[in-house]
């Protein structure tokens, strides 16, 4: 690697010292060939430089594993597997395989003996003779394990032992066959998954990505490929994994704010975790209204707008006249907009038929400008050779000719500017101003929302008074603006990845959808961690139908937590209305969760037992209280200890070193190496909201885990 490195250094230098020349040509060499010059020199030198960036990252460990595979009629071989592939320069033979290849699916999915494996939708057969794995750390080769059926992971566990760096880390060297098949599956087709907490679903995701771009990359740039997020917190958490697993420059964001970019509406819209807390307390009113928003009937509501939209259109289509000479009959452009280009949006419709009728009047103007101009000559021929008249000859020739000299031009110009004029009586659609009507127009809403009862209908409208935007209303303005204005390209990704996707209602997936074009979605999600289920998904059915190609895959090992912890989560697990099975930790153990009564807020109680904590060598720990209100409560009490503490909310930069106190719905998705949950003032109640946020809460632990409530039924425990 060292030669290699030698080599890419000086090819780098070469590289560089050939674009500076090229540069200095510039002043005396044709133009056209110098910039052909630079053109070629760069991409040499970013080809180096890559080149040598890959291997110096790579160099401290190179490989983390070895198959000893043998493919059908070949000889067997010895193939060293890494995070990326490394050739032989001479021989062109892999020194080392990049794991997203082919046949390191062997390593991943292979048992020893005989297997097959896909290569380009191929079936190859093959035989696993062994599989070793490497400890390598800062150029060092620590420990070397044959691994086969029998022998426990080793490295997986060492691996989950190791201390959170409240960062997510790449998991190529100890990825499970199970998950393996979702990062490896069908990359043109959609999936879902239902992952229980802590088995890895955001881990697997980006990984699907970086696998997506290796095996795809020729036809998906990065740009094309978007992932959507719950926050920002969240964006920060994974934010350093995807350089490491070589993928930069894809589109990482949330749902709101993906919206506002595609669409150009600014809006401020009530952020979704205070909706949660107004339902936390109750406050919520018409809260039927929120629920309904996200459903298929409300994207209903919104077809049949468009539809009325689309005929108060088709209304205005008259027939289109130069003088009275006919272009077009309206009942062909009507067709034209409501039939042959139905599948546009319908201001794309409306700019086509402009040119469509540009082009046509273009054609027909030449026709129509021949016959005129033929009228003109035959009534001239007639009039000198049919008038006597020397005096009254003149007059009437001079008249046709007058007449012919201004109305040809006038025909000229009229053609030129009839398709504009025409136009005009379509209006450009303001989204914002559109969908404020529907949710203020009593009489619109009866007619776009007939199954609504008079009460259901005064409530809506009363609800809409104030101009005021929540989440849902997003989907819906993403649905109209796709539908009618069509989204741009540069916001038109291909491949979507989204995380935490049970948050998510049924409308915002069809909307993304309808406005991507696209179904090639990887959706991951876990629906006992469904806190936001009053406005989104319960179940997985429905989101099944919407994307019929999708295949489902559930994963129910939890890699996170410890036995210990996984029992208490799995006792808060049961006690939820879905049917959801227990998880499976992976068999870890560690301490027993441990219950600290406390009837009010003890701040040097809690004090001494975070420095406990810190004293077992636990670097990230988070004090996770129900609400925002608790969590604002806990830093209070506990900043006057002294303590190092840091109020997470949905913006933070996480800092490493600080006592987290976060409220329980912004833990989702995070986790940490000890977490104390604090019900003292706010208990959690029996609830469906109630006993998902606490799972989530529960979950988040990776070693530790404290309760600190008056009364373990406080936290649903029984004593
Ligand atoms: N195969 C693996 N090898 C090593 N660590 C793993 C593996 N799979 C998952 N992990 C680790 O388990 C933890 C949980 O993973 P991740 O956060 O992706 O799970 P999740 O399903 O998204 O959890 P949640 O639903 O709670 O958000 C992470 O620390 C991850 O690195």
């Amino acid at each position: 690697m060292q030669k290699l490195l030698n080599e890419s250094e000086s090819e780098l230098e070469a590289a560089q010292a050939n674009l500076r020349s090229a540069m200095s040509d510039l002043e005396y060499l044709d133009s056209s060939l110098s910039y052909q010059n630079i053109l070629t020199n760069t991409r040499f030198f970013d080809m180096a430089k890559n080149q040598k960036e890959g291997l110096e990252a790579i160099k401290q460990k190179p490989y983390f594993a070895r198959i000893h595979f043998q493919k059908e009629n070949e000889p067997a071989e010895k193939l060293y597997i890494g995070k990326t592939s490394l050739f032989d320069r001479d021989s062109q033979e892999p020194i080392i395989v990049d794991w997203r290849s082919p046949v390191a699916n062997v390593y991943y999915d292979g048992r020893l003996g005989d297997l097959t494996y896909m290569v380009n939708d191929e079936e190859l057969k093959g035989h696993l003779f062994s599989k070793r794995q490497y400890k390598i750390e800062n150029g060092k080769l620590l420990d070397v394990r044959d691994i086969d059926l029998t022998t426990n992971d080793e490295l997986l566990q060492d691996a989950l032992a190791g201390k959170a760096d409240v960062r997510l880390t790449e998991i190529v060297s100890t990825i499970q066959a199970e998950q393996n098949e979702i990062i490896r599956a069908h990359l043109k087709q959609p999936i879902l998954v239902q992952g229980a907490a802590g088995s890895g679903k955001t881990t697997i995701a980006l990984h699907r990505i970086s696998y997506f771009l290796y095996t795809m990359g020729e036809h998906f740039k990065p740009q094309n490929l978007m992932i959507l997020a719950p926050n920002r917190l969240f964006i920060d958490y994974i934010a350093d994994v995807l350089p490491e697993l070589g993928v930069g420059q894809i589109c990482q964001t949330t749902f709101a704010e993906y919206v506002q970019k595609a669409t150009n509406i600014k809006v401020k819209i009530q952020n979704a975790n205070e909706q949660l807390e107004n339902a936390i307390h109750s406050v919520e009113e018409y809260s039927w209204i929120t629920g309904m928003k996200g459903t298929m009937q409300y994207l209903e509501i919104m077809d049949r707008y468009i539809k009325k939209l689309e005929w108060q259109i088709a209304e205005q289509f008259e027939d289109i006249y130069i003088e009275k000479f006919r272009m077009m009959k309206a009942s062909h452009l009507r067709r034209l907009f409501l039939e042959d280009y139905q599948y546009m949006p319908i201001e794309k419709r409306l700019a086509k038929i402009r040119s469509v009728l540009q082009n046509h009047i273009r054609q027909k103007k030449k026709q129509l400008i021949y016959t005129l101009k033929k009228r003109y000559d035959d009534i001239l021929d007639r009039s000198i050779f049919g008038i006597r008249d020397d005096a009254k000859r003149k007059e009437v020739v001079t008249k046709w000719i007058d007449e012919r000299d201004e109305r040809l031009p006038q025909v000229e110009k009229e053609a030129k500017t009839v398709v504009s004029r025409y136009m005009k009586r379509f209006d450009k659609y303001k989204i914002k101003v559109l969908y404020r009507t529907f949710l203020t127009d009593p009489v619109l809403l009866q007619e776009l929302a007939p199954s609504f009862t008079k009460e259901m209908q005064e409530q809506f409208l009363k609800a809409h008074e104030k101009e005021a935007w929540t989440l849902e209303d997003l989907a819906a303005l993403y649905y109209l603006h796709a539908r009618i204005k069509g989204v741009k390209d540069e916001w038109k990704m291909k491949v979507v990845f989204i995380d935490e996707v049970q948050d998510y209602s049924l409308f915002q997936l069809a909307a993304l959808k309808e406005g991507l074009e696209t179904d090639m979605f990887t959706m991951v999600g876990d629906l006992a961690q469904g806190i936001h289920s009053y406005r989104s998904l319960t179940e997985w059915d429905p989101v099944r139908e919407l994307f019929p190609r999708a295949s489902y895959k559930t994963l129910q090992k939890s890699y996170r937590t410890t036995i210990e912890i996984m029992n208490v989560a799995n006792e808060v697990l049961q006690q939820m209305d879905e049917d959801l099975p227990l998880v499976e930790p992976v068999v870890r153990h560690g301490e027993e969760p441990a219950f600290h009564p406390m009837d009010k807020w003890e701040p040097k109680q809690l004090a001494k037992l975070y420095e406990e904590i810190r004293g077992n060598g636990h670097r990230s720990i988070a004090l996770i209280c129900k609400t925002a209100e608790d969590a604002k409560k806990a830093a209070k009490v506990l900043s006057k200890e002294g303590l190092h503490i840091q109020t997470l909310d949905e913006s933070s930069a996480i800092d490493p070193d600080a006592l987290l106190i976060v409220p329980s719905y912004l833990s989702k998705g995070l986790e940490f190496d000890a977490v104390i949950i604090a019900a003292i003032d706010e208990a959690f109640y029996d609830t469906a909201l109630d006993r998902k946020l606490l799972y989530v809460a529960l979950t988040r632990a990776m070693h530790e885990l404290h309760l600190v409530a008056p009364k373990k039924k406080d936290l649903l425990l029984k004593d």
